[in-house]
């Protein structure tokens, strides 16, 4: 469904990003995108979308694939209308529109009656902004913004859908609420799910397989299992075992050399 090869990002012609990155999404799958602050990950986002140039970057090299098509130097429209959405970092919605008014400026594209069976499909997802349809998007609640963007990019029916960082900021017990819709969502719709994020523990619930990013590599990349029996990956990213801080120093010198 979704092929990356090699890819490499540059801003401003000279900030290497990402740097040589190849990881799959097969049709119906999830996958985790893991990695520190300035890993590449968000960079590996905006590329998928087609918005590298929003944010004065570029892809300097390799290929992204979608659904069979070469869709490297495609666009973000072109991208969205091979069934790509991007939910990216930081909730980026209309403040002073209502809910409602968001999902319909994220559906415009859409026939009235179509946009209304999906804008009720959003509320079944979400029932929380069924209740707040009509308050402005700035006056919710940070997990009730993320369910609003979750919501534009599901109106738009995607069969691959990325989401950056949803957990970022949010209270534990909304993270957890938050990911079992999106897996409920993810397994009823059949839909492909690449999820970008820090909070690992959330994100490995539900993905089948993981890659880890660092310094814009792939360090780690294997199924979800194989994640869990992976010492490093889980000292480093979920805290377990007897590793602390000196097993993190020990992680990044063993990757180091990768
Ligand atoms: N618009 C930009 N212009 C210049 N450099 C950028 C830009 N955006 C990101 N970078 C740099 O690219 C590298 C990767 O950043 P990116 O935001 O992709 O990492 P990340 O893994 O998403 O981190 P975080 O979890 O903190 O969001 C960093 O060194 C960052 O400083």
């Amino acid at each position: 469904m979704l092929k990356v090869e090699n890819l490499k990002a540059l801003y401003r012609g000279v900030i290497l990003a990402l740097d040589g990155v190849s990881l799959e999404l097969a049709r119906g799958e999830a996958v985790a995108v893991l990695g520190p602050n300035g890993a590449g990950k968000s960079t590996l986002v905006r590329a998928l979308a087609g918005l590298l140039p929003s944010y004065e970057g570029r892809v300097s090299d390799g290929r992204i694939e979608l659904g069979g098509r070469d869709v490297t130097a495609a666009g973000a429209l072109a991208v969205h209308r091979q069934g790509l959405t991007a939910v990216l970092e930081g909730r980026p919605i209309f403040r002073y529109l209502t809910v409602r008014e968001n999902l319909r400026a994220a559906g415009h594209r859409l026939p009235a009656g179509e946009l209304a069976a999906r804008m009720d499909e959003v509320f079944h997802w979400f029932p929380r902004l069924a209740e707040r349809s009509h308050e402005q998007g700035g006056y919710l609640s940070g997990g009730e913004q993320q369910m609003l963007v979750l919501g534009m990019a599901l109106i738009t029916d995607p069969k691959v859908l990325v989401v950056d960082e949803p957990s970022l900021g949010l209270a534990p017990l909304l993270v957890e609420e938050l990911f079992e819709v999106l897996a409920r969502m993810h397994r009823e719709k059949g839909m492909a799910l690449l999820l970008v994020e820090q909070n690992a523990r959330a994100a490995m619930k539900l993905a089948h397989r993981v890659y880890v990013l660092e310094h814009g590599r792939v360090v780690f990349e294997g199924e979800r299992e194989a994640a869990e029996r992976d010492a490093d990956v889980m000292e480093f990213y979920l805290g377990a075992g007897a590793g602390g801080f000196l097993g993190a120093k020990r992680y990044r010198r063993r990757k180091r050399w990768i």
